[in-house]
């Protein structure tokens, strides 16, 4: 399906002019694919779970013949089906390449107070409450996450924040979205750098990459190959990765041609961890399917979740004391064709103010150690600590 707006040529930019003129209230996306700053709100979109693609959809056309000039979706939704969401048509959109290695970012300073929520003792005890489950077959899988609220003496400087992960990671998904909700006493902002593609359409071609099954990586590079291997070989972790792979491929299978599923997952790499990693290809059947849609199909995947899902969301519910917020939900973009890519929310942290709320989680299945994925959860906080300034802090 050819669009209007992708036969209009765009304005090409420096990625590095692009992360430089981000501020609080703007969109920012990169990716390996190219990078995105959207300003300004044209539509917000509000719609129920479920329905958003649909209105994404319309809200798309209705700005194309108000003479948007590059219409596009772009936001983040939150973990619950009944959780926040911030979805709009910006007004104005700007493209660049993707981030160069190598760029550099000045650090943040200041003194911090940190909170764990809840305390890492009782973080492993949920995780034997859910082994208990899993034991009593109430559950096969169940993502299990904690929370580090950290205050800093001043407000935190989201550009500063946004541009050390972009130069940590240039291949990451790096994002930076405003989420303010009514009652909040200053903006908040989603930021964060994702390695987990949920699933991205361009043209016909859908792309799915699910992760789960994960080891810390450490700086001695023989330990690290030890630990690729050890990962690959873990009967434990390549359970809990099958149940994500198994789900992707099921709810692609229903809107895809020629799925391919590769057999056996590879590894992931990313500054902080190595993960198993399935990438996940097809063709999309009927091209009104837009990115979104695939996007809110997919939603909660088991890397995040769990199987089931209802009894996996219950599980959360009762036994994590923090509400996930947009941890663990989405951010991306969809365009009038369909296009878009949405990852999921991980690494990622809401800042508001002098405040900064971070998650990690981590896959609980049968033969899970509480030790273990407690240590997991350190690991993964590492991407923002790091960002931050306060690595060793979890
Ligand atoms: C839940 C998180 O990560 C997810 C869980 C993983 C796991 O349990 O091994 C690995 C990658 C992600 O899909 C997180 O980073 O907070």
């Amino acid at each position: 399906m050819s669009s209007p707006a992708l036969a209009r040529p765009r304005p090409v930019h420096r990625a590095a002019d692009l992360l430089a003129a981000y501020l609080p209230g703007s969109f920012y996306f990169s990716s390996g694919r190219g990078s995105l700053l959207a300003d300004g709100v044209h539509t917000t979109v509000q719609a129920p779970h479920g329905q958003r693609a649909r209105a994404a959809a319309d809200a798309l056309i209705a700005a194309d013949l108000a003479g948007v000039e590059e219409p596009l979706v772009v936001g983040a939704l939150g973990f619950r089906p009944d959780a926040e969401a911030s979805l709009v048509v910006p007004a104005v959109v700007r493209r660049a390449g993707v981030p160069e290695r190598g760029g550099r970012a000045s650090a943040l300073d200041g003194s911090w107070s940190i909170t764990p929520k809840p305390e890492p003792e009782v973080y492993a005890g949920s995780v034997r409450r859910a082994l208990e489950l899993i034991d009593a077959d109430e559950l096969s899988k169940v993502v299990l996450a904690r929370c580090l609220e950290l205050t800093a003496g001043a407000p935190v400087e989201v550009p500063a924040l946004l541009a050390r992960l972009v130069a940590a990671d240039p291949a990451a998904h790096v994002f930076a979205a405003d989420v303010s909700a009514p009652g909040d006493p200053a903006p908040r902002t989603l930021v964060g750098a994702s390695p987990e593609l949920l699933v991205s359409r361009h043209g016909s071609t859908v792309v799915a990459n699910p992760l789960a099954g994960s080891l810390p990586r450490v700086a001695d590079e023989a330990e690290n190959r030890r630990r690729i291997d050890a990962l690959l070989a873990s009967a434990k972790d390549r359970a809990e990765h099958a149940h994500v792979a198994a789900q992707v491929a099921d709810v692609l299978g229903g809107f895809c041609r020629d799925l391919v599923v590769p057999e056996e997952p590879t590894v992931l790499g990313t500054p902080t961890m190595w993960h198993l990693s399935t990438r996940i290809t097809g063709q999309i059947a009927d091209p009104a399917v837009s990115a979104l849609a695939l996007a809110e199909a997919l939603h909660p995947t088991p890397a995040v979740c769990g199987v089931p899902v209802e009894r996996a969301r219950d599980t959360i519910a009762e036994l994590e004391p923090e509400d996930r917020g947009y941890y663990s939900g989405l951010i991306g973009w969809t365009d009038l064709s369909g296009d878009g890519e949405w990852v999921v929310t991980i690494r990622s942290a809401e800042v508001c103010d002098r405040t900064v709320r971070l998650f990690a989680g981590a896959g609980v299945v049968a033969g899970s150690d509480p030790a273990a994925e407690l240590a997991e959860t350190s690991a993964k906080f590492r991407t923002l600590l790091r960002a931050l300034g306060l690595e060793g802090a979890a």
